[in-house]
């Protein structure tokens, strides 16, 4: 029997899925799982698919399976898992074998797996994978690091499983070590922030203006077929029109309002930290799911605090507002890609990825959770102008802005009026003010720095007094 062409190890949802995906595209694929079990049921289910899958209970039988040098995907839960599967798998393998990591890994895992195999002759690939189960099977996006020439040995196999964007597949090589992983903790980190600002604008429909779930539904339907196309958008609009089978009432109001995170997001927030790049919008929707969870502790502060103020909106023309929340939604948007753009930008310049922006756009335009008309525009911004400082100063996104930026606004004010928490709007918001903003504030906080803690300053006319005259008695304006 010939050799398979690609393993992979973990038949749970997303691996299950990427190796039916793999097989349909006529490569012939060996899988395993640590619970036999598992593969076996598998296999049974594979129907059609059966004659290109070689199902293998241990280890060696896998790897003999595998046609060298032997690409072996390991899609299993991430974090100490991995590093005890590649522990398992290391005695079996070859010179110039590859072990591809396609879970949500830290990338700086990824970067020490990488080291740590420096000197073995086997190499090793960090692969984001984005588009969940239905992606998987389909065609996902996929963020490929690692050396180039790993990459090379499964270029052909990935771009056959991979979603297609007019014809273009949603996937490459984007750097060396931990660059794919990197790429994939920011999609993430992004896919909070629109998530969170759909939910801020369905709290304002809800608790604002008193719309049923089902009419908040048709909005994002409307909204789908304009400028905010989208898949989460598209989501959204079904979700708020399912009903509960247990009650018939819409589910998503049986739903308890507490996000679980799995660290994508948080890490996105970190490493934006420690590059000193502002990622507000992103920070803000972190905030949100923490708070989210702390139900009770909600509760309890509802009970002694009350809520704020005016409980609903007090909207003129509804028609207008709802059109507002639309741009608001884009303005938005707009801010949080901006930073997660941004926190990229630095991130190569820090590890040397030399990460490609307009590719990054193009293998999200379809096949992940973020996928959008909107990248499409990205894509076509970046690629015009590739050493833009910000993605809101390139032509057409400045235009934008500008457009969708008084919507913003506008909703933010009411929201706050209303009491309405709209923590990740409010973010996008205060950083277009202060990144636009020539002038800012920071004087008074050189000046407080130097004051108490002699820490200088740089003056505005570069004269080469940087210490202020504290406890000298120069009055100003005396
Ligand atoms: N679900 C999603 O939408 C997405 C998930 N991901 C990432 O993909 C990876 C897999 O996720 P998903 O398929 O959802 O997870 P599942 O929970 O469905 O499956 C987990 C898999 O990991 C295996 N596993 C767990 N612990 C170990 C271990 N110590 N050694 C070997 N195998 C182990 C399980 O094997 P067993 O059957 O023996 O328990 C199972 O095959 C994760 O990193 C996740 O973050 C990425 C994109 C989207
Ligand atoms: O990677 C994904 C989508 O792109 C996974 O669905 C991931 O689990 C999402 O993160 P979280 O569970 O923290 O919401």
């Amino acid at each position: 029997m010939a050799q398979a062409e690609i393993g992979l190890i973990g038949l749970g949802v997303m691996g299950s899925n990427l190796a039916l995906n793999i097989a349909e595209k006529g490569n012939k694929i060996a899988v395993f799982n640590r619970t036999a079990e598992r593969t076996r049921e598998f296999y049974e289910e594979a129907g059609s698919l059966k004659d290109q899958i070689v199902p293998c209970e241990t280890i060696e039988e896998f790897v003999a399976a595998i046609r060298p040098p032997r690409p072996i995907i390991i899609m299993i839960k991430a974090g100490d898992p991995v590093d005890q599967q590649m522990e398992l798998l290391k005695p079996f393998l070859e010179k110039n074998d590859i072990m591809i990591d396609a879970g949500n890994a830290n990338f700086r895992d990824t970067m020490r797996r990488f080291d740590a195999l420096k000197d073995s002759g086997l190499t090793f690939i960090g692969m984001g994978v984005s588009g969940g189960e239905e992606g998987a099977r389909h065609g996902p996006s996929i963020m490929v690091g690692g050396k180039e020439d790993s990459w090379k040995r499964v270029e052909k196999v990935l771009t056959s499983i991979a979603a297609k964007y007019n014809d273009e597949p949603c996937v490459a090589w984007l750097g060396e070590n931990g660059a794919g992983h990197f790429v994939k903790t920011i999609h993430n980190g992004i896919e909070y922030a629109d998530m969170q600002m759909i939910a801020e604008i369905y709290g304002i429909l809800r608790d604002g203006l008193n719309m049923s779930a089902t009419e908040i539904g048709k909005v994002f339907d409307t909204w789908n077929k304009g400028r905010l196309n989208s898949y989460l958008i598209e989501i959204s609009g079904t979700v708020l029109e399912t009903a509960d089978p247990l009650t018939g009432k819409p589910i998503v109001d049986m739903i308890l309002d507490k996000a679980g995170q799995k660290g994508t997001g948080k890490w996105s927030v970190i490493e934006a930290q420690n590059m000193g790049v502002p990622a507000t919008a992103i920070e803000a929707a972190v905030a949100a799911r923490s708070l989210s969870s702390m139900k009770d502790e909600r509760e309890a502060a509802e009970k002694t605090l009350g809520l704020p103020g005016l409980s609903a909106l007090s909207v003129s023309d509804r028609d207008a507002f709802i059109k507002d929340l639309e741009s608001a939604l884009l303005a938005g948007k707009i801010g949080a890609y901006a930073q997660g753009f941004a926190v990229m930008s630095a991130a190569s310049k820090e590890f040397g990825w030399n990460l490609p922006m307009p590719t990054i756009a193009k293998i999200w335009r379809a096949g992940c959770i973020i996928r959008s008309q909107f990248l499409d525009e990205i894509t076509s911004a970046f690629t015009a102008a590739p050493d833009a400082a910000n993605l809101i100063v390139t032509p057409a996104f400045s235009t934008m802005v500008k457009e969708t930026d008084g919507a913003l606004r506008r909703v933010v004010s009411a929201a706050v009026l209303a009491g309405l928490p709209v923590p990740a709007l409010a973010s996008a918001l205060g950083y277009f003010d202060s990144y636009r903003r020539g002038r800012g504030t920071a004087n008074m906080i050189q000046a407080q720095r130097d004051f108490f803690g002699a820490h200088g300053f740089d003056r505005i006319d570069g004269a080469d007094n940087h210490h202020g005259p504290w406890g000298s008695g120069l009055v100003a304006g005396a």
